[in-house]
């Protein structure tokens, strides 16, 4: 790969308060390229997105985004407009974003932008109910449409798939690895689960206390690596097509803070 990176951190580290949350971190991300971020509660995957979007300075080293900005972030239940808000107000919201500087485009093209944003994510039955009255995996293809009305350069996904059944998830992914396919657009995807998003996966950031590995599923995926970023026995296993992540003596991290990881019990494996 050698277009020019839209997001590229160089040296990059990021503390909050004393904590560092990562240091020295050097990654690159070309358009069309699909970056899963893993890592444990707390470890800074949510943090790494805000600094790209501008909303958290660095504390060292350098950030550089060449191109427009899209964000998908988590499905979230009970909005309280759920039932003022028209699924097309929702869309229609990433064209008025005050960051990008087009709250005064015309109406008509307003529209056209909502249009094809709702027919890249196939929702023109549903966008014209009112919010409340759709379905988690309808509202969160909406919120696809929202980020696309941007003609992202890269999307920004903040755990997506969190309360998606299987299907809604397979929907959502598809969606976005379709976008990336038909306008290069480079995707952060920041989950606890691997598994749904494993076919498309270019490279993984894991970041763990501070610490990070930064490689192809096969490079970071495995006992060793993981093993050595967790600082205590990690096995990781392929069964039927999916990754297994199994916790070994817990001792130096919280397994419970981890999908996949069952604190001290080495037999447990939870699969998702
Ligand atoms: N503005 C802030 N002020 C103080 N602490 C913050 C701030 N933003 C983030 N943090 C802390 O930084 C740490 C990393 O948070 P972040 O949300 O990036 O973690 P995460 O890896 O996305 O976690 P999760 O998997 O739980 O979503 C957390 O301990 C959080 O409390």
């Amino acid at each position: 790969m050698s277009a020019r990176p839209v997001v590229s951190f160089s040296g990059a580290t990021l503390a909050i308060g004393d904590r560092v949350l990562w240091r020295d971190l050097d990654l690159d991300v070309r358009p069309g390229e699909f970056v899963a971020v893993l890592g444990p509660n707390g470890s800074g995957k949510t943090t790494l997105l805000r600094t790209i979007l501008g909303q958290l300075p660095l504390t060292g080293g350098s950030l550089q985004v060449d191109g427009r900005l899209g964000y998908v972030p988590q499905q979230h239940a009970g909005d309280s407009d759920a039932m003022a808000l028209r699924g097309r107000d929702l869309v229609g919201f990433g064209v008025d974003g005050t960051s990008w500087g087009i709250g005064l485009r015309g109406w008509r093209t307003r529209a056209a932008r909502v249009d094809d944003a709702v027919a890249q994510v196939g929702a023109q039955s549903f966008v014209d109910k009112p919010i409340g009255l759709l379905s988690g995996g309808e509202q969160q293809r909406l919120r696809v449409a929202q980020a696309l009305t941007n003609d992202p350069d890269v999307l920004l996904c903040d755990e997506p798939l969190s309360s998606l059944d299987l299907r809604n998830q397979r929907t959502v992914v598809d969606l976005l690895d379709a976008r990336r396919r038909a306008a290069g657009t480079a995707i952060l995807f920041v989950t606890h689960e691997i598994n749904p998003v494993l076919p498309f996966v270019d490279r993984v950031l894991y970041l763990v206390d501070g610490h990070f590995r930064v490689g192809t599923v096969d490079e970071v995926m495995n006992s060793a690596t993981l093993s050595e970023l967790y600082g205590s026995r990690i096995d990781v296993a392929e069964v039927g097509g999916r990754l297994v992540v199994i916790g070994g003596d817990g001792e130096h991290h919280n397994c419970q803070e981890h999908p996949y990881l069952v604190d001290g019990d080495p037999t447990q494996v939870i699969a998702r």
